[in-house]
C-alpha cells in the first residue's frame, strides 16, 4: 500500500470509529438526559404526593386542636343523641334551637376525625368549615341550617384542589365551589370533609397513589367500594349524616351497597354538575351525575329538595325548573313493579338474587302487583357502555395517569387499555357474534316498561363487598348499575339484609366471582330500585317503601332472623 493509500485508508478507518464513537456517545447522552427526566418526574411526583399527604395530616391536626379547644368549654354530653338522629330529625332540632350548629359539628367531627382513623376514608377536612360554623346564624331560614356536610373530593372547592387521584391535577385549586356546594351552603349546610375515591374515578375499587386504600366498615379485609367509596365508609361508620357522590356506572350506589348505606343515582340533569369533576369531559353517550348518600331513604328525599330550588337553576340553568314533588314522594298508592334477580349474561352473587326475591315477597304481601321483567338487549347496551365511557379505546383515562404511578386496584384495566389495537380489533371480531347490532336502547326499554304498564323496578345491585383489587378485574358486573346510566334512569340502592352462610355456600359454583366475593358472611346486601327518567320522586317514594317494609318484617322477625337488616343505627 503506497502512503496515500495508507493515509486515506487510516483516515476512513479513524472517522468510522469516531463516527461511531459519535452515535454511541450521543445515544448515551440522549438515554442519560431520558433517564435524569424520569427521575426527576418520579422525584417531582413524589415530592407532590406527600405535600397532599402532608396537607391532609395538617388540615386533620388543625381540627383536632380545635376540637380539644371546643371540648374544654363544651362537655359535649349529648353526642350519642346527635349520632343516632336522621337527617330530618337532625334539621328539626336545629331549625327548632334544640340543638345548636355548634354542637352537631364538633360531635360529627369528632366521630369523623375517629372513623377515619380506622378506615382510610377522608381526604381532608375542610378548614374553612370554622369560619362558615360562626356565620352560619345567617343561613337560619335554609333547609340544612348547621348540618355538616361530606363530599366527594371531585366536586370543586374554592381554594381546593380536586385531584381526583391523578399527580397531575394536583396543586390546582378551583376558582370556585361547584354549583351544588353553593346551594348547599345557602341553605344552610356546612360542608367539613373530603371523601376518598378511586383513581381517576372509573372503577369501583376506593383506592388511589395520594390517599390510599379506603376499607369498609363491616369488614376491614373489604373494599368500601367506589368511586364514591369514602363517602360510603364515612356515612356507613355514622360519621356524616348526609354526603355527595358522584356516578357514572355505579359510584353512587355501590359502594352504598358494600357498606349499608342509601345512594341515590338521579336523573342526569336533574341536579347540576357544574364544577363536578370528571375525567372525561364532552362524553355524552353514558352520563354522569352527582348523588347523595345517607343512612335512609327520607335523607336523600331531603337533599334533592334542598339542592331543588330557583338558585341551583339561576346558577345552572342547563338544569330543569322542575320542584321537587312532595306529594309524589309521601304518596302511598300501590304500584306495578317490574322485577328480575340476575341478568344471563352478567355474573350475578347468591346474595344479590336473594336480596332481590325476598324484597319482592315483602312488597307482594304488601299489596304491591310484581311483574317478571326481562332487561332489553344488554349486551348491546353494554357495547355501548365501553364505547361511550371508552371511546378512544381508553387512551383519555391512560393519559391521565401519564406522570402518576398506576394504583393496584387499576391494573387488571389498565392491562387491558394497553393491549395493542390489532389485538383488541382481532379480539373485537371474535365477541361481535355474540353482540348483534346495537339497537335504540332507550326506546327499547320504554317500550317494553309500558307494554308491562309498570311504574318502577326492582333488581339487584352488586355486591357484597369485594376483596381489595377485585373490582377492576369484574367489569362485567358493570351493567347491574351502569345500564341506568346508559338509560339515563333513574335509580337508588337500599340495604336489605347480609349474606348467609348458606350465600356463601352457594357462591362455589360461580368461578369469576368466588375470589372476590368469598369471605362475605355478615356483610350488607342491598337491592336497587329504578325508575323512568324525571321519576326521581317516585324511584324515592319506592324505594322509601322498601326500607319501611324490610325493617318492619326484621323487626317482626326478631333479631335471630335468617340474615339481618342494617338498620341504621347498627354501627354506632
Ligand atoms: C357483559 C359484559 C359487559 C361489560 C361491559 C363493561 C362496560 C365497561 C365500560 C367502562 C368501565 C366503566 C367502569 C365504571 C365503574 C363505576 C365508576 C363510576 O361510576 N365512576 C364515577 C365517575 S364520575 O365521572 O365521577 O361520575
Amino acid at each position: 500500500m503506497g502512503f496515500l493509500e495508507q493515509f486515506v485508508h487510516n483516515g476512513r478507518a479513524l472517522l468510522g470509529h469516531r463516527s461511531k464513537a459519535i452515535l454511541l456517545s450521543g445515544a448515551a447522552c440522549f438515554g442519560a438526559v431520558l433517564l435524569v427526566q424520569r427521575v426527576n418526574s418520579r422525584r417531582e411526583q413524589k415530592k407532590r404526593i406527600l405535600e397532599a399527604q402532608r396537607r391532609r395530616e395538617k388540615s386533620f391536626q388543625v381540627a383536632e386542636r380545635a376540637l380539644l379547644e371546643y371540648k374544654q368549654s363544651h362537655p359535649m354530653t349529648n353526642a350519642l343523641y346527635i349520632l343516632s338522629l336522621s337527617l330530618s330529625e337532625l334539621t328539626k332540632q336545629l331549625q327548632e334551637s334544640a340543638l345548636s350548629p355548634e354542637e352537631v359539628f364538633y360531635t360529627y367531627l369528632e366521630k369523623t376525625l375517629d372513623v377515619h382513623q380506622k378506615l382510610n376514608c377522608c381526604t381532608e377536612i375542610i378548614l374553612d368549615s370554622f369560619e362558615q360554623l360562626k356565620t352560619i346564624g345567617s343561613c337560619k331560614r335554609g333547609i340544612l341550617y348547621g348540618v355538616p356536610l361530606s363530599l366527594k373530593e371531585n366536586l370543586l372547592l374554592k381554594n381546593h384542589d380536586s385531584s381526583c387521584g391523578v399527580v397531575k391535577y394536583l396543586n390546582q385549586p378551583a376558582d370556585d365551589d361547584c354549583v351544588l356546594v353553593k346551594v348547599l351552603k345557602e341553605q344552610g349546610a356546612i360542608p367539613f370533609v373530603r371523601t376518598n375515591f378511586p383513581q381517576a374515578l372509573l372503577n369501583y375499587d376506593c383506592s388511589n397513589p395520594i390517599y390510599g386504600q379506603t376499607l369498609n366498615p363491616h369488614n376491614l379485609q373489604k373494599t368500601a367500594g367506589g368511586s364514591s367509596g369514602g363517602e360510603a365508609a364515612l356515612i356507613g361508620a355514622g360519621g356524616s349524616v348526609i354526603g355527595i357522590g358522584t356516578d357514572i356506572g355505579g359510584s353512587a350506589r355501590i359502594p352504598a351497597s358494600f357498606c349499608a348505606i342509601c345512594g341515590f343515582k338521579p336523573t342526569a340533569g336533574r341536579l347540576s354538575s357544574k364544577g363536578c369533576k370528571s375525567i372525561f369531559r364532552g362524553q355524552k353517550t353514558v352520563l354522569s351525575t352527582p348523588g347523595p348518600m345517607a343512612r335512609d331513604v327520607d335523607s336523600l328525599a331531603l337533599f334533592m329538595k334542598a339542592e331543588i330550588c330557583e338558585q341551583m337553576v339561576f346558577l345552572d340553568p342547563t338544569t330543569p325548573l322542575l320542584p321537587f314533588d312532595e306529594g309524589l314522594y309521601q304518596s302511598r298508592n300501590s304500584l306495578r313493579i317490574g322485577y328480575f334477580d340476575c341478568i344471563e349474561q352478567t355474573p350475578t352473587s347468591p346474595s344479590m338474587t336473594r336480596g332481590v326475591q325476598e324484597v319482592k315477597a315483602l312488597l307482594e304481601q304488601a299489596g304491591h302487583t310484581l311483574v317478571p321483567f326481562t332487561p332489553v338487549r344488554i349486551l348491546d347496551m353494554a357495547e355501548l357502555m365501553s364505547k361511550g365511557a371508552l371511546a378512544d379505546g381508553g387512551a383519555t383515562f391512560l393519559q391521565q395517569l401519564e406522570g402518576s404511578p398506576v394504583d393496584p386496584v387499576l391494573h387488571a384495566q389498565v392491562a387491558m387499555y394497553r393491549l395493542p389495537i390489532c389485538l383488541r380489533k382481532v379480539l373485537a371480531f371474535i365477541l361481535k357474534p355474540f353482540v348483534s347490532f346495537p339497537s335504540d336502547c332507550v326506546n327499547d326499554t320504554i317500550a317494553q316498561w309500558r307494554r308491562l304498564n309498570l311504574d318502577v323496578v326492582l333488581c339487584p345491585i352488586i355486591g357484597p363487598a369485594f376483596n381489595f383489587c377485585y373490582c377492576g378485574k369484574l367489569m362485567s358486573m358493570v351493567p347491574h348499575s351502569m345500564t341506568y346510566n346508559l338509560l339515563n334512569f333513574c335509580a337508588g340502592v337500599v340495604p336489605v339484609s347480609t349474606v348467609t352462610e348458606e350465600d356463601e355456600r352457594n357462591l362455589f359454583v360461580l368461578i369469576g366471582l368466588l375470589q372476590a366475593i368469598t369471605g362475605g358472611v355478615g356483610l350488607p346486601v342491598a337491592v336497587q330500585c329504578v325508575a323512568l327518567p324525571w321519576h326521581d320522586e317516585l324511584c324515592l317514594r319506592f324505594m322509601k317503601e322498601v326500607e319501611e317494609l324490610v325493617k318492619k318484617a326484621r323487626k317482626d322477625e326478631g333479631a335471630n332472623a335468617n340474615g339481618k337488616v342494617y338498620l341504621i343505627y347498627d354501627f354506632h
